[in-house]
């Protein structure tokens, strides 16, 4: 059986990956592969260059949290030259079959919309990335209508999850299948030269699976993760509550297995994420990421490759409740506060700025002896 994935920037650059489906457990294998694949943060560089740091004309860490960046950047990348990269945000697309549930204030159709809007560059996501110089991926790993767009990356595993709320929202092989969606997206992309990536979603109803995934992985109680999303009332909320307890109590996922959990009562386009998170790890690259879904996404790849939680670097503290009990979990302290609470990938747009300006504080700052100032 052959799959097709259209992956390419429009018609011209476009290309085909064809991915023979030999073996059932394949994608399973090639996620393990790339897990294997994920090395160790480069230690003699982190110290050589918090060295540097301390050589350069303010007090040793007055550049805070910049300054911590430019360590971690030196660990990916081995090397105390940084340089300006290129820089791409990863929007992965799925529906939810748990909207039937009635858990958002917006209708599901709203996500083919917002992947139109997105591939036309009239997002929230597009314009900080632009501001940012960064480019903007949207792939299609799980929309339940067929959307048309010359920029698309389709990669549709299945049209939707199914409804988590009365059985599994996908089988293990198709969770490990959109797993390896982003794993090759990252592939394509860095052969095409990006080197710092950012995750982003767009899924009407995928706050639930994401509080789900937090209460399960993190073993938490779901009232105290559930969030109000796109802007739930009250009563709306009580209810999303429920509908997350009774998926858990219905599917019994395995805390100990986060692929289990990700089948069971995750999405499409969080397991996209995962995919996108442990590739860019096992590429070296930094991954930026960022809010409450791409968090839940982050939280599923430390508990599957506790080594790649090094590569990211958490861009926000999103208004959604539960949020920073998710990045808790992982281990992640947010660099911006700055209230946001919308996903597709904003919060980490907003954040590359800040990257490019660790690095350059790295390359261009005077040293104390080479600007003879006094320590
Ligand atoms: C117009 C619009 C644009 C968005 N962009 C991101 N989201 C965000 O809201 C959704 C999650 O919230 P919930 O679980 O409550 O549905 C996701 O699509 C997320 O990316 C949007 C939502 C809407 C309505
Ligand atoms: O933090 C997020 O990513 C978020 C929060 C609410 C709704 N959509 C996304």
């Amino acid at each position: 059986m052959h799959k097709e994935y259209f992956v390419g920037q429009g018609k011209k650059d476009g290309q085909v990956l064809r991915v023979k489906e030999q073996r059932k457990d394949r994608w399973k294998a090639y996620v393990h592969d790339t897990i294997s694949g994920i090395a160790e943060l480069d230690y003699t560089a982190m110290e050589e260059m918090a060295q540097h740091l301390d050589q350069l004309t303010k007090p040793p860490g007055s550049l805070g949290r910049l300054e911590k960046i430019a360590v971690q950047l030196a660990g990916i990348t081995g090397s105390i030259k940084l340089q300006k990269q290129r820089k791409a945000v990863v929007v992965m697309a799925g529906d939810h079959g748990v909207c039937a549930e009635g858990v958002s204030a917006y209708p599901q159709e709203v996500t083919a919309q917002m992947v139109l809007n997105i591939l036309d560059g009239g997002a929230a996501v597009n314009v900080l990335a632009r501001q940012a110089g960064a480019s903007v991926y949207c792939v299609d790993v799980g929309v339940k209508t067929e959307v048309k767009h010359e920029r698309l990356l389709s990669c549709n595993v299945r049209r939707g999850t199914r409804n988590m709320a009365r059985e599994a929202a996908m089988t293990l092989e198709e969770a490990y299948e959109a797993i390896s969606v982003g794993i090759r997206i990252v592939d394509h992309l860095y052969q095409q030269g990006y080197r710092v990536l950012a995750t982003g979603e767009m899924g009407i109803g995928n706050t639930t699976p994401s509080a789900a995934i937090l209460s399960v992985l993190g073993g938490l109680p779901v009232i105290e993760v559930v969030g109000r999303g796109t802007g739930i009332d009250e009563e709306k909320l009580r209810h999303k509550a429920a509908v997350i307890e009774r998926a858990i109590e219905v599917n019994q996922p395995d805390r100990q297995d986060a692929a289990d959990v990700l089948a069971k009562v995750g999405g499409l386009e969080i397991a996209g994420l995962v995919g996108v998170i442990l590739g860019a790890a096992s590429r070296r690259c930094p991954v930026v990421i960022d809010g409450f879904i791409s968090s839940a996404a982050a939280l599923a790849a430390a508990r599957m490759a506790p080594q790649s939680v090094s590569y990211m670097i958490a861009s926000h503290l999103s208004e959604e409740r539960g949020h920073q009990k998710m990045l808790d979990c992982i281990g992640l302290t947010p660099v911006l506060h700055v209230n946001m609470r919308l996903g597709e990938g904003t919060g980490a747009a907003l954040l590359f700025p800040i990257i490019d300006s660790a690095a350059a504080i790295v390359n261009e700052m005077a040293t104390f002896d080479g600007a003879g100032i006094s320590r």
